[in-house]
């Protein structure tokens, strides 16, 4: 099959142009997308479950007519396990312990020290109380999403998980809750999207309003979140996947070809990216894919997708490379060259950097270790994948002796005077050892 993907290099005049516009796709959609978010949002938040059940018949083809139908207890999690091929359960259960040893590295403790006067400084980390986790399941079912959100929190020490899942059409699947099972979610409501995110920001009669919302999903979950950030926290926006790819021109080109369609199969909106310094690979690659493409079962979402987002960028060198990398701040970036130790350190902005030939970005997803919820569409620049980090949250500690108290007074109160706060003033300085 023919492959339409754009393709451009960065000798072009309009070279960083086409890269802004490649890149510009999330700014559009949003409008476009803003206004009925704005609207599902709102109708949770107002109307409960009553809108709730209504969206989810209308946007997940159901036939839901009480809220309890939406809820899937804990032991309901364990039957499933039940039903599904030990294969499958005993790689969940690999992949899990992987996720959790990788993750047990990222633990905050608290921390405290003290000072000559006895007065002692530090935090106190603590787990949130109740999050709740998306996993998306409009065109996929996500298994390997539910380790991923799932066992940083059990790691942090959550009190209550909550997982919302759309199942469309009203197929629920048994791996799924296989994986809330090994992962150890409290309770799973089968809604998605924006309503599901408005539900657990905001509470119904049935869903609990959670301190988070942690999870990828599409763009009308990001949307979301992003609107209800404020009356509850969230991870980050994680939106429809995306891979570039960095290549010297010496990797099998089947394998590039098959690492592009890796994440294209994801959905039309993802987005995979191929920068080489070798033209000649560039093609050679794009031969593979037409190649290839025909034995895909998604083939109809990879072509799409990678007509509409992808690209093939031939740049001159890999200085070249790693500028455009950083520009482009992908949520997966394979360096599939000779060295990625030499270059890794100058990739200043990706979600997760996955180095040489035989680290195809699909073992992240699944099973190396590091989480794959990861930041997209350039937010990497700020943001980082998703960890124990994010469902900890830090108190300061502050333990004044009566000398440190009286000597930070003299600092204090000056700085409270210069404020005009006087009862800022006279608290710290009814706390002098010597008043005079
Ligand atoms: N970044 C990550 O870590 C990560 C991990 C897994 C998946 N993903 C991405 O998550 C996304 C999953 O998307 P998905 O669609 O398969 O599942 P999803 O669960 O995110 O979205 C499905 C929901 O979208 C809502 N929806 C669909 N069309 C709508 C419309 N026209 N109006 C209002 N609401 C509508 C429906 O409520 C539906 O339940 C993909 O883009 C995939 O690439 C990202
Ligand atoms: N690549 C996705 C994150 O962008 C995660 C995933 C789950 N299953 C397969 N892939
Ligand atoms: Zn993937």
């Amino acid at each position: 099959m023919q492959l339409n993907i754009r393709q451009f290099s960065s000798k072009d005049a309009n070279f960083r142009k086409d890269l802004e516009q490649l890149l510009s796709w999330e700014s559009v959609s949003d409008t476009r997308v803003q206004k009925s978010v704005e609207e599902i949002v709102n109708r949770v938040r107002l109307e409960g479950d009553a809108a709730l059940i209504e969206l989810t018949n209308k946007f997940d083809r159901r036939s839901v007519s009480s809220a309890a139908e939406l809820v899937i207890e804990a032991d309901e999690l364990a039957q499933a396990a039940e039903r599904v091929d030990s294969k499958i359960v005993d790689a969940l259960k690999q992949a899990a312990e992987r996720v959790k040893s990788y993750h047990e590295r990222q633990v905050q403790p608290s921390w405290q020290y003290e000072e000559a006067d006895g007065t002692i400084l530090g935090q106190q980390i603590t787990p949130l109380d109740r999050v709740g986790v998306y996993v998306p399941g409009g065109k996929a079912a996500y298994p390997s999403s539910v380790l991923m959100n799932v066992m940083p929190a059990k790691v942090a020490g959550v009190g209550e998980i909550v997982m919302v899942v759309p199942t469309p059409d009203s197929e629920v699947n048994d791996i799924v809750l296989t994986a809330a099972h090994v992962a150890g979610v409290d309770r799973v409501i089968t809604v998605g999207g924006a309503q599901a995110v408005a539900a657990l920001a905001y509470g119904t009669e049935t869903v609990p309003k959670v301190d988070k919302i942690v999870g990828p999903g599409n763009i009308y979950v990001a949307t979301a979140k992003r609107m209800v950030f404020g009356a509850v926290g969230i991870d980050m926006i994680a939106g429809p996947s995306e891979i570039l790819v960095v290549s010297d021109g010496e990797s099998n080109p089947d394998w590039i070809a098959m690492d592009l369609f890796s994440q294209a199969e994801h959905d039309e909106d993802a987005q995979s990216i191929l920068i080489s310094t070798d033209a000649a690979f560039i093609e050679k690659v794009k031969v593979s894919m037409e190649r290839q493409i025909d034995d895909m079962s998604r083939q109809e979402i990879i072509k799409t997708s990678l007509e509409g987002r992808g690209a093939l960028i031939h740049v001159e060198s890999m200085e070249e490379a790693v500028e455009v990398a950083n520009i482009v701040a992908a949520e997966h970036l394979e360096l599939s060259i000779a060295n990625p130790e030499e270059w890794v350190g100058k990739i200043r902005h990706a979600g997760a950097i996955f180095m040489g030939r035989y680290t195809p970005e699909a073992l992240g997803d699944y099973c190396a270790g590091p989480n794959h919820v990861l930041p997209t569409s350039g937010t990497a620049r700020f943001s980082s994948p998703l960890g124990v980090y994010d469902f900890q949250k830090r108190s300061s500690i502050i333990f004044c002796s009566h000398e440190g108290a009286s000597e930070m007074a003299k600092i204090a109160s000056p700085l409270a005077r210069g404020e005009s706060l006087e009862a800022h003033a006279l608290s710290a300085e009814f706390r002098m050892i010597d008043k005079a």
